[in-house]
């Protein structure tokens, strides 16, 4: 008896004490929030998604009176950016060149994609530099055998890291220097094979013809696309046509150290559902990062600037 009591006096309180948010509630906070989300260069697609999902989540849903609207909002945000991040899966590039180089004592090849002008070479040199301070030894690939200079310039960065660079003449077949890398790290034991790509624009038909061949030839044990943060629904709209040729499986956002926004690294995972490694946060070759996703989503919320 004084159970059903209990019951029916806790449901009385909880009445007084609780409220619905309504679609409108929700419309109303999101509106302001949508402002700064286009500010911070989110591509269109993926507001629309926030906005859509935070309905589903929210109206109809019992809160206490006290919190605010425009925290239950933003807290909910959280969470589905976050989820946005969970669903692209994590990748321990060190752990698996570890693994492979453990179980098959095979170099561990990975395919650099992007187009020019985003950060790719200083990339590689960055990646090696990182690698071997995980005592992984690297060979450079100088797979750009279309732009001029691009053969000297990434010889630049490999001779100023002391690492051996495969490169043939311009106007080479890419797929075949990058064989040429494979070929070479296992003769002298080298750990990975780090393969520049060149970098035409995505709507290039033969340049996305020829990044699917060295994909077949080569068989990379892993393609990772640079994009540029700075280029917002640019980097987007590269990376979907990227992933339609070459089906790429993890990314590097470059000079996120000038990106006070940060949007693209949120479209960039809810278009290509692929996860961010690192960050590029400046021009030395320490400067590369792993992504933190709480943290950008904790920055991008609440709107407290740069990383
Ligand atoms: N601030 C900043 N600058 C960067 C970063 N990554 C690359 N850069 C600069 O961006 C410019 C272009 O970088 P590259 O590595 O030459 O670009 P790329 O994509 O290889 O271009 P191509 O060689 O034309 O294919 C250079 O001046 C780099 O120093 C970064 O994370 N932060």
């Amino acid at each position: 008896m004084f159970d059903r009591l209990k019951k029916a006096f806790s449901n009385i309180v909880k009445g007084l004490s609780e409220k619905e948010l309504s679609e409108a509630d929700i419309d109303k906070v999101f509106s302001e929030i949508e402002i700064a989300l286009l500010e911070s260069d989110v591509a269109h697609e993926t507001i629309t998604y926030l906005h859509d999902t935070l309905k589903r989540e929210l109206v109809g849903k019992r809160f206490d009176k006290s919190r605010d609207n425009e925290s239950i909002v933003k807290d909910t945000l959280k969470d589905i950016m976050i989820s946005i991040f969970n669903n692209a899966g994590t990748l321990d590039i060190i752990e698996r060149i570890n693994s492979k180089k453990d179980r098959e004592k095979e170099p561990y090849t990975i395919l650099f994609l992007g187009i020019n002008g985003t950060g790719k070479t200083t990339t590689i040199a960055k990646f090696a530099n990182m690698l071997r301070k995980h005592n992984i030894s690297s060979v450079i690939v100088a797979g750009d055998t279309h732009r001029a200079g691009a053969i000297e310039q990434i010889t630049e960065h490999a001779t100023r890291l002391g690492i051996k660079v495969i490169a043939q003449r311009y106007g080479a077949d890419p797929a075949a220097v990058g064989r040429d890398g494979v070929l070479y790290a296992k003769a002298h034991r080298v750990d990975t094979v780090l393969i520049d790509t060149a970098g035409r624009m995505q709507t290039s038909r033969n340049l996305m013809d020829e990044m699917a061949k060295i994909v077949r030839v080569v068989k990379p044990d892993l393609k990772i696309f640079v994009g540029d943060s700075l280029a917002g629904n640019d980097t987007i709209m590269q990376a979907r046509e990227f992933l339609r040729y070459t089906d790429f499986n993890a990314i590097i956002l470059t000079k996120s150290d000038s990106d006070y926004k940060g949007g693209s690294a949120l479209s960039i995972v809810h278009v290509t559902n692929k996860p961010i490694v690192y960050l590029g946060v400046g021009q030395g070759y320490d400067d590369l990062v792993p992504f933190n996703a709480e943290e950008f989503v904790e920055q991008i919320v609440e709107g407290n600037g740069k990383r």
